[in-house]
């Protein structure tokens, strides 16, 4: 349901006057627009966009298709599947092995590098401190976490040389090439990022480089995440989930999940929740509210959540739901750019929405309001 369309039975009229057989039906393969899919859950679909038709693209012009048909599915639904995206599969499974062994080292030396600050927002966060939601409101959050807290736990990374905030490493003999492995992975998302909003640039008929230096400082987040296995019914409580509803806070996040599953995106037309499966080979890739509100809200920041896995995975009477690992790494645009609206997102009939905010300004207010 994800990437293919589905069959119709419909024949265009201007078929019928061919001898076609009565009863055969001529299968209709992508033929509705996204846009149209996208209006019943029945045809949602998260586009699936080949990355290397961008990377290695002939011609302009062959590059402008891939950029658009990024851009479409983040106007259109705010998140694509990537495949060939440029991440060899070698990096991405040993940055799990290492987050895997990082989770099960011992309540206390995780505690040790406890996160402590959302300007720095670097280091480990245990169970039931964060609860994303969409409130900014201190005592509704507070009530939120006490009832349903989210039943995950983070190692959250920064770039590496900041003068004022340090990354709080394990140490070696506690998960060896722990440090290099995620300042590996970190330069790599970091480069991803870079090529794929030169099509989102691209896609909205700006000059190709348009982002490029306002995104090169690497503000981004890397979280890895760990979701330990839990009682389905606790997981099945109301507003219970294993991360709430929430949109991300920047630019991109590049989301790389295990085989459970359970990740759901908001369909915004109907805003009831559709399944974001993993796909082997590919990357979820969702847009922020920084670039939602950058280009006025053209592109979407699309709610999303984690909740228990499909019963195709855990069968329904078992009374257990297995552990699940995902990363995700937060795209950010400099610190210190003005996020204002972008010149092709404005004019008659599509006044601007936003006053102009630098990134620090959002984020760290963001991040204050979501934990203790
Ligand atoms: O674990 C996942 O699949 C999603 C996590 C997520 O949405 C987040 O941490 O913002
Ligand atoms: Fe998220």
């Amino acid at each position: 349901m994800i990437a293919l369309r589905r069959p119709t039975s419909h024949i265009s009229s201007s078929l019928s006057k061919f001898a076609v057989p009565q009863r055969t039906v001529i299968p209709r393969y992508g033929l509705a627009t996204l846009a149209e899919d996208t209006r019943s859950d029945a045809t949602f679909r998260i586009p699936l966009i080949d990355f290397s038709k961008f990377r290695s693209a002939a011609s302009l012009a062959e590059k402008k298709r891939t950029a658009d048909d990024v851009v479409n599915g983040f106007k259109e639904v705010g998140f694509i599947y990537l495949k060939h995206h440029g991440i060899p599969e070698s990096i991405v499974s040993n940055t799990f092995k290492k987050s895997a062994d990082f989770f099960a080292l011992p309540q206390d030396t995780k505690d040790y590098l406890a996160w402590d600050d959302p300007r720095s927002n670097r280091g480990y966060v245990c169970i039931g401190r964060e609860r994303v939601t969409q409130s900014s409101d201190a005592a509704e959050i507070a009530a939120l976490r006490s009832k349903a807290p989210d039943t995950k736990e983070t190692m959250e990374i920064g770039r590496d040389w900041d003068p004022t905030w340090k990354n709080k490493w394990p140490r070696e003999h506690d998960v060896s090439d722990f440090k290099p492995t995620m300042l590996n992975f970190f330069q790599t998302c970091h480069e991803l990022h870079a090529v794929v909003m030169r099509a989102i640039a691209l896609g909205l008929d700006l000059d190709e480089s348009f982002f490029d230096d306002k995104i090169n400082g690497q503000w981004h987040n890397l979280r890895l995440l760990s979701y330990p296995p839990i009682k389905r019914s606790l997981l099945e409580k109301e507003g219970q989930a294993r991360a709430g509803a929430h949109s991300d806070y920047g630019t991109l996040t590049l989301l790389f999940q295990d085989s459970v599953g359970g990740l759901e995106v908001q369909n915004p037309h109907t805003k009831h929740y559709q399944p974001a499966p993993p796909i082997p080979g590919t990357i979820v890739v969702n847009a922020g509210d920084l670039l939602a509100r950058w280009s006025n809200d053209v592109l979407r920041s699309t709610l999303h959540r984690v909740v228990a896995p499909p019963a195709t995975i855990v069968n329904q009477t078992e009374t257990m739901t297995p552990g699940r690992q995902s990363i995700a790494f937060f795209c950010n645009p400099n610190f210190d750019a003005e996020i204002s609206c972008l010149p092709n997102c404005y004019g008659p009939g599509r006044e601007k929405k936003y006053a102009s905010v630098t990134t620090e300004q959002y984020i760290v207010g963001r991040l204050a309001d979501t934990y203790v």
